[in-house]
């Protein structure tokens, strides 16, 4: 399938490269090759439009175009030849293009977590928005005992017009819901995948005349919204019994991906058993965040960002992450990873990688991917003396009580797992040789945000100096790109205060999106489905990137873990633990998110 464009959908297409631009006389046909296997069935050759139904691959080898434009009928043995009248008049209202294609989407462990919070709402808002193919099906499926109208219920539930125009907004919940079926199976039996294809089957052939059947050709997305120990069977059981036969097949895979360099590989090699690299999309949702795309757009297109994008101007970069609330409820799950793991080595790693690299040759996926690669694989192995890990404690305050790590039922007692970390990175390369990357990420937290501080050298021989007294840092350029909440991006600059006397003050150049932009962000879910639908790869990690990042982390993960480094204790709601004051200090560098300065602006 080709881009999803609809004059509603202003994300696809237009926003930037996409990987099949067509000409006008020409689009991509899918010509089968035989295989039971999720790997690809067919290769896709540019042909003339008149070419225009699934062609077998003898005829794409021996025959010539037809010579009118007469409809072709498809006989059982594959061959073509042309049709009777009526059979006519019924193709000539059925035309073979982009409409002639579906997509079914299926959400596989649908009664979990994610799939009620993020991703049906996200598929709705692409609903509402017209970036849903026009043929979509939604299908549910978990080992919960569901009907197709409990999933409606429990969907619905979730769902919201988010959108700045909302007219219309229940009768388009309805027009959605009625696109979304369940199907209750256990995640390792083909027979129960057998199934659920039989039900994607009658969905994706129900409006098209039994002459076109074999013409439309059926997308199939599998989103596993699951444990990661299912992740296998389940893109086993969907390879052999519920691939699609005719069009592209492709899974979403969520975090985590391993728990290690080793694990992580293990699970590539076990997905590649049934997939190829460019039908896995594994999802880091925060490249779907509006400012982290907004990244690039800001150092490349802007001039004044770009030359200063290195050691000679750049004193050190932040890479932040709160919340302020605790594991509360995925305890099981955390204690297994850690902060380190959960926001460290994928988050706030990718947008390191973006940040940090070098200028694409254009925008296209592999362009931008093999940049990335290139940063992360420049990175000074991690010093477990550059890292500093802490566990939140019970505290109570205003009469409240807010509860340790371990008092969690599903926590080990006496369980070192980090919920916050702080660590110095350095790429090794002549742009950033010597610079400080910090990161620092952290669970039950005073306050929730994410953010990257790029703080600036100090003016040389600034004459302005005086004004400033000793405290250079108090006149520092910093540009803050605040990815959540309340997205903005804003300069520190310093200026003077009016007046017939010269005081100097720093002040904000402030693009703060909501005062900006009327309309609403859309969820990073939301970009990131649309793309995986439309078959944009840039936003999603290519195994090599995947194998960087954990070569990067795993040496110091394991150390921590064998040496069973005791974390500092921070009481809940805090700002962290002290020792992340030290490991700036030790690089001449304040966290820019709780300097004086910083509460000043806030
Ligand atoms: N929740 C979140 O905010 C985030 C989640 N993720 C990742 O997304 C994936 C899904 O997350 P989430 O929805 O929270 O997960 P859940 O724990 O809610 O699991 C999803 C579904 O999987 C099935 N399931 C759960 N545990 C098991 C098990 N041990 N064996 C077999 N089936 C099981 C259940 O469905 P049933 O019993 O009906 O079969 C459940 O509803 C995970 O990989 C997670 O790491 C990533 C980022 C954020
Ligand atoms: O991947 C994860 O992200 C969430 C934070 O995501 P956000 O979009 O709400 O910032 C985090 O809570 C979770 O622990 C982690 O697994």
């Amino acid at each position: 399938m080709a881009t999803v464009s609809s004059p509603n959908c202003p994300s696809s297409s237009s926003s930037y490269s996409r990987i099949t631009p067509s000409s006008p006389s020409s689009q991509l046909l899918p010509i089968r090759l035989a295989s039971k296997q999720f790997l690809p069935k067919k290769i896709s050759l540019r042909l003339p439009r008149y070419w225009n139904v699934l062609l077998s691959q003898d005829v794409a080898a021996t025959s010539t175009p037809p010579a009118s434009k007469a409809p072709l009928k498809k006989l059982k043995d594959g061959l073509l030849s042309t049709t009777s009248s009526e059979d006519s008049r019924e193709l000539a209202n059925f035309s073979i293009n982009e409409k002639g294609s579906t997509v079914s989407i299926t959400v596989v462990g649908a009664s979990g977590d994610l799939a009620k919070k993020k991703i049906f709402p996200a598929l709705f808002a692409l609903y509402y928005e017209d970036c849903l193919p026009k043929h979509f099906t939604v299908f549910g499926y978990a080992r919960s005992k569901m009907t197709d109208v409990e999933l409606r219920d429990m969907v619905s539930r979730t769902l919201t017009c988010r959108i700045d125009k909302r007219e219309n907004c229940s009768e388009k919940m309805d027009q959605f819901l009625k696109r979304c079926f369940y199907h209750s199976g256990q995640y390792d039996s083909e027979e129960n995948f057998k199934e659920l294809a039989k039900k994607m089957k009658e969905q994706e052939f129900e409006d098209v005349p039994l002459l076109m059947q074999d013409g439309r050709i059926s997308n199939r997305l599998f989103y596993l919204s699951v444990p990661p120990n299912i992740f296998i069977d389940v893109v086993k059981c969907a390879s052999t019994s519920a691939s699609s036969a005719n069009g592209w097949t492709r899974v979403i895979v969520e975090k985590p991906f391993g728990r290690d360099f080793e694990s992580s590989a293990a699970l590539t090699r076990s997905l590649k058993e049934y997939l190829v690299e460019d039908q896995i999309f594994r999802i880091d949702h925060y490249l779907g965040k509006e400012l982290v795309e907004n990244l690039s757009v800001l150092r490349f297109s802007n001039l004044i960002f770009e030359p200063l994008w290195s050691r000679q101007y750049i004193r050190n970069v932040q890479f932040i992450f709160s919340e302020d609330f605790g594991t509360e409820g995925r305890g099981g799950y955390f204690d297994n990873y850690g902060i380190i793991r959960d926001i460290m080595q994928n988050h706030l790693l990718q947008m390191l990688a973006l940040f940090a690299m070098e200028t694409p040759v254009t925008l296209e996926a592999e362009d931008i991917r093999n940049e990335k690669v290139k940063v992360l694989r420049s990175m000074k192995p991690l010093q477990l003396e550059n890292m500093v890990i802490g566990q939140y404690k019970g505290h109570t305050k205003g009469g409240v009580t807010y509860p340790a790590y371990t008092d969690d039922k599903t926590v080990p007692k006496g369980s070192l797992t980090p919920t916050f970390a702080a660590t110095a990175l350095f790429i090794n390369n002549a742009r950033w040789d010597g610079v400080p990357f910090l990161m620092k990420a952290g669970k039950a937290l005073h306050t929730k945000r994410a953010e990257i501080r790029v703080q600036f050298r100090h003016v040389p021989g600034n004459l302005y100096n005086r004004s400033f007294g000793t405290d250079l840092d108090r006149a520092t350029n910093e540009l803050v790109i605040r990815v959540q909440p309340d997205e903005a991006i804003y300069l520190k600059i310093n200026n003077k205060v009016p007046g017939l006397g010269m005081r100097l003050d720093r002040s904000n150049l402030n693009l703060h999106y909501a005062a900006r932009y009327k309309n609403e962000i859309p969820d990073a879910y939301e970009r990131l489905l649309l793309d995986a639908i439309e078959g944009e790869r840039r936003l999603f990690i290519r195994s090599d990137e995947l194998d960087a990042a954990w070569s990067l982390f795993t040496p110091l993960l394991k150390e921590i873990e064998e040496k069973k480094i005791i974390p500092e204790y921070y009481p809940y709601g805090s700002r962290g633990p002290v020792g992340a004051h030290y490991l700036a200090a030790r690089y001449n560098v304040r966290w820019g998110d709780i300097s004086a300065a910083e509460h000043h602006h806030e």
